[in-house]
């Protein structure tokens, strides 16, 4: 039998990236003369990745934003982002003892995130996370992304998984819909990035803490969705 899987969203759900996403946001927005953004506005930008999240920096200050300039921002963003890798990020509480005790109980293990490959790769290696996870999809891995459900499939299928017994953890709006969409199990973290409460987007489960998601608790949504 296939061994069950457990995916994780990167930015907001097992690390806590704010810090430095926000620095090379503003980084890069000073490149171009926009005003810096505060906590709340990158709440509200990020989810898509750093192309996503300079756009909406761009339309929340009415700042038109053409191509060559969008790529322009989005490289400054990526080399300051890049060098400062970890940063100030951290696993949130209690991840590192989640991964161990999926580990042990036999889960395959994956990361399916909207930040690019390369980087969530660096920031889980340096973080000392990398031997965890049977693969890391990022928003460039595959020709579709986060709410596109063939990411997380995908994902799955790239860790040996199978959707049918997989869980999916995440903060945003994105990882519910991409999970509901795949027809798998979603629990959302409440301490992400998010303008509005998980709640709202109707996640199979919410916690608050790492210390929560338990194996067994994964292989009940896992078999409530059968
Ligand atoms: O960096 C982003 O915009 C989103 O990243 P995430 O999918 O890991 O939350
Ligand atoms: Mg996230």
């Amino acid at each position: 039998m296939t061994r069950p899987i457990i995916v994780f969203d990167l930015d907001g759900t097992l690390v806590d990236t704010a810090p430095d996403l926000l620095d090379s946001l503003n980084h890069s927005l000073a490149a171009s003369d926009l005003a810096a953004v505060d906590e709340a506005g990158f709440r509200r930008f990020v989810g898509h990745g750093g192309r996503v999240m300079i756009e909406r920096a761009h339309t929340a200050q009415n700042k038109a934003l053409v191509a060559e300039e969008h790529d322009r921002l989005l490289q400054l963003f990526l080399d300051h982002y890049t060098l400062n890798i970890p940063g100030k990020s951290r696993p949130y509480p209690g991840v590192v003892a989640a991964l161990d005790r999926f580990q042990a109980a036999g889960y395959l293990m994956a990361v399916c995130t909207n930040k690019y490959e390369a980087n969530s790769v660096a920031l889980i290696g340096a973080l000392g996370l990398s031997k965890y996870f049977a693969a890391i999809c990022g928003q460039d891995t595959f020709a579709f992304r986060k709410p596109d459900p063939r990411h997380l499939t995908e994902t799955i299928r790239l860790a040996s998984g199978d959707p049918e017994s997989a869980v999916m953890v995440g903060d945003s709006q994105t990882d519910i819909d991409t999970a509901k969409a795949a027809g798998i199990p979603v629990v959302a973290v409440d301490f992400g990035y998010t303008d509005r409460h998980v709640r709202e987007f109707e996640p199979t489960l919410v916690i608050s803490h790492f210390d929560t998601l338990t194996p067994d608790l994964a292989e009940r949504l896992i078999a409530a969705a059968r």
